[in-house]
């Protein structure tokens, strides 16, 4: 089995290109879906985090409240210490049992923007980056959520640079141009695993 990491930033092209390879059915380990599940309401973790945070951080109907919790989190560094400890572990776990599941598929993807600062790059055989300048992450995260330019640069700053992590991918899919071009570049290098 081929293990893919596919990384980038925020809006950077990370779940385009996971559903172009879903398409072709090749399993994708979602690191985003699998933190919105392990929060979800009445779960251990979101327990864990109700503990920590107090339950400021739900919703009158008892689920997280993303905004909040994004609000207290990106603008305190122990806060998201303590986020990322506990929800990173349980997201982990999830991993795991995806790695395990598909240990008999030739190729699968582990889609995770936080993949090289959490080390997962340790599970992978090869790391694919998809790149963007910085500007227009920033302009595709604000047309997508509606999230503002601060809520944006915020959350970047978090996250080590796609400059960065340049440096440290084997693949680097440059999605600065159209939607084809993108699709392009991921064949391209599929051919090189899968021939
Ligand atoms: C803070 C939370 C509640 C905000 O939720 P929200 O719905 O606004 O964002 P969502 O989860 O859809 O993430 C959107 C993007 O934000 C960025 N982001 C999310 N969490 C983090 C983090 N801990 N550090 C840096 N960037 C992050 C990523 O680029 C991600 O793709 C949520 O992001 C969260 O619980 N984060 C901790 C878990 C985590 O690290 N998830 C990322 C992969 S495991
Ligand atoms: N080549 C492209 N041209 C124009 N828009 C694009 C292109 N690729 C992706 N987009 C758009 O940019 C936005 C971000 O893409 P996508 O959701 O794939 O990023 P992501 O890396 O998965 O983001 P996140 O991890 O923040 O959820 C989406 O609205 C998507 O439709």
């Amino acid at each position: 089995m081929t293990v893919i990491g596919l990384t980038g930033g925020i809006a950077s092209g990370k779940s385009t290109v996971s559903a172009y390879l879903k398409e072709k059915g090749i399993p994708v380990f979602d690191a985003d879906g699998a933190a919105w599940e392990v929060e979800k309401a009445g779960s251990p973790c979101l327990r864990e985090l109700t503990d920590a945070f107090g339950e400021g951080i739900l919703t009158p109907e008892g689920e997280l409240d993303r905004k909040e919790m994004a609000r207290r989190a990106f603008h305190d560094p122990g806060v998201l210490q303590q986020l990322n400890a506990i929800v990173h572990r349980a997201v982990e776990q999830k991993r795991d049992g995806f790695l395990a599941a598909h240990r008999q598929d030739p190729v699968v993807i582990l889609d995770a923007p936080l993949l090289l600062e959490c080390g997962w790059e340790k599970v992978t055989d090869t790391v694919w980056l998809v790149y963007l300048p910085e500007e227009e992450q920033i302009r595709r995260a604000m047309i997508r959520s509606g999230m503002t330019r601060e809520e944006v640069t915020d959350r970047i700053r978090k996250q080590m640079s796609l400059e960065e992590k340049k440096k440290k991918a084997q693949v680097v899919l440059d999605n600065q141009g159209s939607l084809e071009a993108l699709y392009r570049q991921v064949d391209r290098e599929l051919a090189r695993i899968l021939p």
